[in-house]
Order: structure tokens, then C-alpha cells, then sequence
């Protein structure tokens, strides 16, 4: 084995399953695959009921049904985020991206998708419009205290190094 494949194999040993379950709507499109070796994320496709395409006109939002529900393991969430090729040609991005799927949720998973360009994109049904990626969650344990240790940042932020 070269070097090149013995990394892919391990990287393989990371793979998490995860429960997928296709509503009505969902019939006849593929499962959310990734489309290289490599990739990082799932296409996840528009799962409109009807074969009819939205139109999604400059500066509006719409909630696109992928036609799936999910139960992904605790410790882990999946983010729905933008394809850069819409987001570069059409303007086209994910409103509240990275979008946070929760390990718990049991609902459809949509995609929030707004038109930042200047004309109306139109989106059909089994169209890729959006990627997910299955990420592990750390949790925060609090611990109250008076005083926090001093950095050389201190309280300077949002521009305070300069441009
Ligand atoms: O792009 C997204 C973002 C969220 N969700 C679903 C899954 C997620 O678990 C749930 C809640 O998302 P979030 O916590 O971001 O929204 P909220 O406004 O805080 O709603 P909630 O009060 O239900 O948590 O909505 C999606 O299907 N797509
Ligand atoms: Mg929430």
C-alpha cells in the first residue's frame, strides 16, 4: 500500500454511523453522498414535494425540505452549510450558516437558503444546494470565577491588532 492510500484507510477508522430516515417527499432522490474521496461534506438536495422549481427572487430566504430526518450519536452535530459555487455564481448562501443540527433533533432538516444575488435563482427538486458535515461537539462544564487569568490581549478585540 503507498503512503497515500494507508492515510485514506485511516482516515476511514473515523467513520460514524448514523440513522437516516427518507420521508414521503424524499422518494427517488439519492442519499446525500460524498461526491469525492476526500470531500469533507455531503450534497444535500432540494426535496421539493412537487416537481414544479422554486423561485428564489434577489434578497429573499426560503427553508428548502431536504426530505430527511436524522439521529445523529450524541457528542456529534451535523452543520449545513453553503456550496461555494452557488455563493460565487449566483450569490446564492446559507442565512445562518454554519446551520446547527442537533443530536436530538427528530424533524425534516431544512436548509436556509437566501439569494444575495441579483437575479431570481431557481431551484428544482434533487438539486444540490447545500453540504453537511458531521462534526463532534465539545460541551462547556462552567467554572464561576471573580477574576480571569491576564493575557497580553487583554480586552482587545475587533480590530485591535491593526488591519
Ligand atoms: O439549518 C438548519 C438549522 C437548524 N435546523 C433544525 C435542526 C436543529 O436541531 C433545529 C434547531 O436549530 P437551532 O438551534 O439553530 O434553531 P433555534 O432557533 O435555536 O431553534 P430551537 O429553539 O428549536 O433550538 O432546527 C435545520 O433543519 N436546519
Ligand atoms: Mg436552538
Amino acid at each position: 500500500m503507498t503512503p497515500h492510500r494507508d492515510s485514506r484507510a485511516l482516515a476511514r477508522m473515523t467513520d460514524i454511523t448514523v440513522a437516516v430516515k427518507a420521508l414521503p417527499h424524499f422518494a427517488g432522490l439519492p442519499l446525500p453522498a460524498y461526491e469525492t474521496d476526500g470531500a469533507a461534506g455531503m450534497d444535500v438536495r432540494a426535496a421539493y414535494p412537487e416537481d414544479e422549481p422554486f423561485e428564489l427572487k434577489p434578497g429573499e430566504r426560503t427553508m428548502v425540505p431536504t426530505g430527511l430526518s436524522v439521529a445523529i450519536p450524541q457528542g456529534f452535530e451535523i452543520q449545513i452549510r453553503p456550496r461555494s459555487g452557488l455563493a460565487a455564481k449566483h450569490g446564492l448562501t446559507c442565512l445562518n450558516s454554519p446551520g446547527t443540527i442537533d443530536s436530538d433533533y427528530r424533524g425534516e432538516l431544512k436548509v436556509i437558503l437566501i439569494n444575495h444575488g441579483s437575479e431570481t435563482f431557481t431551484i428544482s427538486r434533487g438539486e444540490r444546494i447545500g453540504q453537511m458535515v458531521l462534526a463532534p461537539v465539545t460541551r462547556i462544564v462552567w467554572q464561576e470565577v471573580d477574576n480571569l487569568d491576564e493575557t497580553a490581549r487583554g480586552e482587545g478585540g475587533f480590530g485591535s491588532t491593526g488591519r
